[in-house]
């Protein structure tokens, strides 16, 4: 009997419950083709939080994400809570969540399927090849430093601050070594040394850490030209890692060499296997309740969460052969769809995906 797998569900808001309800049905198939044994347990997360319980992190949706082995996330957020900051302030979202789980490293992998070219704006022979990584550090930095308004002698002042130690430095990097020795050995360390002193802890911090492993090619690249190189030669990066604000824009642009934002899976780990997946995109409010939400990114944050919590690996690769092959068959939600008119609605993929999964 296969040893039970407590997974907190917090499906969110806006098109969060819907893509979330097609990653339930993978997990359900997984455990008919393998014997696992998924317990799944709900919380309240954002602006729904708001609406039911108060506030956008309740006590309790936080203790059972810590009861758990993982926590599969939809998305929050939505001009409804938006427009009160008070409401619902990253600090207190998602922010908040990150920290409270201790979740320092987010990895966001964007792999160019072959036959999604075509969706993408590149041109294929740029795309060629492209699989990589983004390793986003994603408890610290700017996101994360005192914010705060005082007069100027030229009216309202706005103070963001960036502040990284090098312990916080240390540990992502190091990750993301290891991360690339297990892949093509190539790592891109992303910083803005040039201007920034905690990019120039950041560069100091990876140089003395390099030569620990020595098989892996690194490569400094400041922030800006980093952002040109992804669309010039997507191809010659393998693990990209970066500091959290660089890493969440970087991100979303790689975002782009995959077709669309509703590819993109990811996964924020701490130090212990525990770890929260989520699809790299928001809650999507203009496309929320019209059922045509790309489910992929939310089904391939699955399979990282069997890869890189359980330890399943073989699962995983089943779901992204099947994602693989749906897409290959030609089946396209509106967002990776060049010819609209003939786009499939979010339960359609979840069911073909689901339908094509065998061992
Ligand atoms: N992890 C999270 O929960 C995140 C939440 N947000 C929140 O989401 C809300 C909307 O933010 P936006 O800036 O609009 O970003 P977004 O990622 O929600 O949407 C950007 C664009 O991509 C499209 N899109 C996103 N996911 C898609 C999918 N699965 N299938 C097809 N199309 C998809 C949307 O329709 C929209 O046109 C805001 O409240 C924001 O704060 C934003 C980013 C991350
Ligand atoms: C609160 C923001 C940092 C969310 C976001 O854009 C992200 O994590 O990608
Ligand atoms: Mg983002």
């Amino acid at each position: 009997m296969a040893e039970v797998k407590k997974i907190a569900v917090i499906a969110g808001d806006g098109i969060g419950p819907e893509v979330v309800g097609e990653a339930i049905k993978v997990l359900k198939k997984t455990e008919e083709l393998f014997g696992y044994k998924f317990e799944l347990e709900h919380g309240l997360f954002g602006g729904i939080a708001i609406d039911e319980k108060g506030t956008p992190l309740p006590q309790e949706t936080l203790d059972i994400c810590k009861k758990a082995d993982a926590v599969l996330l939809g998305a929050v957020g939505g001009p409804k809570w938006d427009n009160n900051p008070k409401e619902l302030r990253p600090e207190t979202g998602l922010l908040g969540i990150r920290k409270a789980l201790g979740l320092f490293s987010n990895i966001r992998p964007a792999v160019v399927f072959d036959c999604l070219k075509d969706a993408s704006t590149l041109k294929p022979e740029v795309l060629e090849g492209t699989d990589l990584i983004v390793v986003r550090e994603l408890t610290g930095g700017i996101y994360f430093g005192e914010k705060f308004r005082r007069e100027g002698a030229n009216g309202q002042e706005a103070v963001d601050t960036c502040v990284y130690n090098v312990q916080e430095v240390e540990r992502i990097v190091r990750q993301a070594f290891e991360i690339a020795q297990k892949r093509s050995k190539r790592l891109a360390s992303v910083d803005k040394a040039n201007v920034l002193e905690t990019s120039r802890l950041w560069r100091e911090t990876v140089n003395r850490i390099a030569p620990e492993y020595p098989d892996v090619e690194l490569e400094h690249v400041l922030v800006d030209n980093c952002a040109m190189q992804l669309l010039r030669r997507p191809s010659s990066f393998d693990v990209i890692v970066t500091e959290n604000m660089f890493g969440d824009i970087l991100s979303d642009e790689a975002a782009m060499l995959t077709g669309s934002i509703g590819m993109l899976s990811s996964a924020s780990l701490g130090e212990g296997s525990f770890g929260l997946y989520e699809p790299v995109h928001g809650s999507a409010p203009d496309i929320a309740g019209q059922g045509i939400a790309n489910p992929i990114a939310t089904i391939l944050s699955v399979a990282l969460m069997f890869q890189l919590t359980f330890g399943y690996a073989e699962a995983g690769q089943v779901i992204e052969r099947a994602v693989k092959s749906v897409l290959d068959a030609g089946h396209r939600t509106g967002d990776i769809a060049v010819d609209k008119s003939k786009a499939i609605g979010t339960t359609a993929m979840g069911d073909l995906i689901v339908a094509a999964m065998s061992r």
